[in-house]
């Protein structure tokens, strides 16, 4: 269950005459996410996607739905936010923020093979270079200031040893953001979550990237390996597959070619992409909001990732 606010067809039919897309034909309630209320619709003009922002407001969403316009409109394969007549992309719908953008079409791959992980790669490379010029800044904001706000809020909660691995990372993390290597990492705005349930494929055509409501500015080489640490590991374990990793690098690589700095910073990125996702794990594990209606995600398996990524030799980027 994950509509949170409820839109009628009658609803529905009223407001989408701002619209250019015809009338209303239907409207069905999406069951999947958790942060807001989304709906597959059918209007005159075909099928998309209509989104009530349930946490996120009017002045915090230009920056995510630009920078999917931005994109959509230089061909990276990402949902298009549609304008209304007057060329606005966020507007009001039962007291929320609301947004239509066009359908992907396909499903999400949960068994990502090789293929699957080199078409990632690819247009992750070709959504970087293309959001070079994005023209709204904002920083990650699960980046390392939130990091370090997080970590003592969740150290209470851990075992001494679990403490011990969390304090040794947070310095290390501290250190590599403050190397000179660090700061010759290009960056720009990046998704910053991109897992396999965050983007479509029809057979091994990928269809899209969506859900950019982490995105932020960050390394590039940060959001690929957050990429690399779901597409490309055994689930069970958090190992590396070389063959998937490798495929999605050599993509990504043709497309952009690495820099010196990023193959020296490779290792502590991975590490920084698997502390962010246990940090925020242990965070709404211990500390699950009121309202929160699903269970959370393990943080043991981001833990188990951590630890790997800091003891085993990572493949390089070539
Ligand atoms: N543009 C789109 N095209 C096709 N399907 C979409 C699109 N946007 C969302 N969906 C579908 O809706 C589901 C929920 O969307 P999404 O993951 O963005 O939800 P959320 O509540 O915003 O975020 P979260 O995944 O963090 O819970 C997706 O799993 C996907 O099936
Ligand atoms: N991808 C996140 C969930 C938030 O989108 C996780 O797996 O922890």
């Amino acid at each position: 269950m994950a509509v949170f606010t409820p839109v009628s067809l009658d609803d529905l039919s009223g407001w989408i005459s701002q619209f250019s897309l015809g009338k209303a034909l239907a409207i069905k309630g999406i069951s999947s996410g958790i942060e807001n209320s989304n709906f597959f619709i059918t209007t005159e003009s075909g099928e998309y996607v209509l989104t009530l922002f349930e946490k996120l407001s009017f002045e915090q969403l230009p920056f995510y739905l630009e920078l999917m316009r931005h994109l959509a409109q230089r061909d990276v394969l990402v949902p298009a936010p549609i304008p209304n007549k007057n060329g606005s992309i966020i507007n009001a719908l039962n007291g929320k923020p609301a947004a239509i953008v066009t359908k992907l079409e396909g499903a999400y791959q949960p068994k990502p093979q090789s293929v699957h992980c080199a078409e990632v790669g690819t247009m992750l490379a070709r959504m970087h270079l293309a959001a070079k010029d994005f023209g709204i800044r904002q920083p990650n904001l699960r980046g390392l200031p939130w990091w370090r706000q997080t970590a003592p809020v969740v150290l209470p909660y851990l075992n001494e040893e679990t403490q011990n691995l969390l304090r040794t990372e947070m310095q290390f993390q501290e250190d590599f953001a403050a190397s000179d290597i660090y700061a010759q990492l290009p960056n720009g705005p990046v998704h910053a979550d991109l897992f396999r349930d965050n983007a479509m494929f029809v057979d091994t055509r990928l269809t899209g990237f969506f859900d950019f409501y982490f995105a932020g500015c960050d390394t590039w080489l940060f959001d690929l390996a957050v990429t690399v640490n779901d597409w490309c590991i055994d689930l069970p374990t958090g190992a590396l597959d070389l063959p998937r990793v490798q495929a999605m690098l050599d993509a990504y690589h043709a497309v952009r070619p690495f820099t010196p700095a990023e193959q020296q910073a490779w290792n502590a990125s991975l590490r920084a992409a698997a502390l962010r996702f246990w940090l925020s794990r242990l965070y709404d594990f211990y500390l699950p909001r009121a309202a929160e209606m699903l269970t959370p995600h393990d943080p043991t398996h981001f833990e188990r990732i951590l630890r790997l990524r800091v003891t085993h030799a990572n493949p390089p980027l070539n």
